[in-house]
């Protein structure tokens, strides 16, 4: 269990994210979503460590840092680390020795290329597979589907669903609502730095019939598309 107690974030004196507060739970995959710089990327960085914030995260894990995988919405990689060794460095972390690696390559990614130099795709894959590979409880993943090809996707479905079964605990931010809507049990709304919703599957279809009527004013009018 994940539990989020008050949690506030500035960046100097703009606040980006209000006393939010909330629970996840073993075995559950949760779905956040907002629309851009409602501070999804934020929370994330807050509850993984990266970022300082007010409030609490607190929860049953032995140590909460070493047992959460973040898989960033654009990963990061040294210049000269290929993806083999970016692998190696994140499982040595955890003192994991993965044997054969080219036989749990899951998404054929070429092992021995620098992975500053992958596609966007394949840097999402290789840093989602190391995660993975850590054994982690907690996945808090930023947008794994964007920029993933169709199989890639499916096999990531695939994988969640496992995590579910494993009874870890996922926490997922898309603006792709099909993809939530079939993976998430439940969907977390984060409204200009506030919590304003934690909707459950029964309640899906209400949620999708409120997006997709949503007033789009006259915006094309504004850009001349008349
Ligand atoms: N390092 C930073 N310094 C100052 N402001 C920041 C910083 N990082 C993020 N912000 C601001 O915080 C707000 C929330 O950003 P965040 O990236 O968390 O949004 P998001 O919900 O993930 O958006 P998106 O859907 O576009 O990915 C934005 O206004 C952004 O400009």
């Amino acid at each position: 269990m994940i539990k989020v107690e008050k949690l506030s974030k500035s960046y100097g004196r703009k606040k980006i994210l209000s006393n939010i507060s909330f629970e996840l739970e073993e075995g559950k995959i949760y779905g956040l979503v907002g629309e851009n710089g409602a501070g999804k990327t934020t929370l994330f960085k807050c509850l993984t460590g990266i970022e300082k914030y007010q409030g609490d995260v607190k929860s049953n894990l032995e140590k909460l840092k070493n047992s959460s995988g973040f898989l960033p919405s654009e990963p990061y990689f040294f210049k000269k680390t290929t993806g083999r060794e970016y692998i190696q460095l994140l499982t040595n972390a955890r003192k994991i020795v993965i044997d054969n690696i080219e036989d749990k390559n899951i998404f054929n990614l070429p092992l021995d290329q620098y992975a500053s130099t992958y596609s966007t795709g394949m840097k999402k894959k290789l840093a989602l597979m190391a995660i993975l590979f850590q054994k982690n409880d907690f996945f808090i993943l930023d947008e794994p589907f964007n920029g993933v090809d169709i199989e890639g996707n499916i096999l990531i479905e695939k994988i969640l669903q496992k995590l579910k079964e494993l009874n870890k605990t996922v926490i997922i931010s898309s603006h792709i609502f099909t993809t939530l809507k079939t993976v998430c049990d439940e969907i977390i709304i984060l409204e200009k730095g506030n919590l304003t919703k934690h909707i459950k599957r029964t309640d899906y279809s209400k949620l999708e019939h409120k997006m997709k009527n949503f007033n789009m004013g006259n915006q094309l009018e504004k850009l001349g598309l008349t």
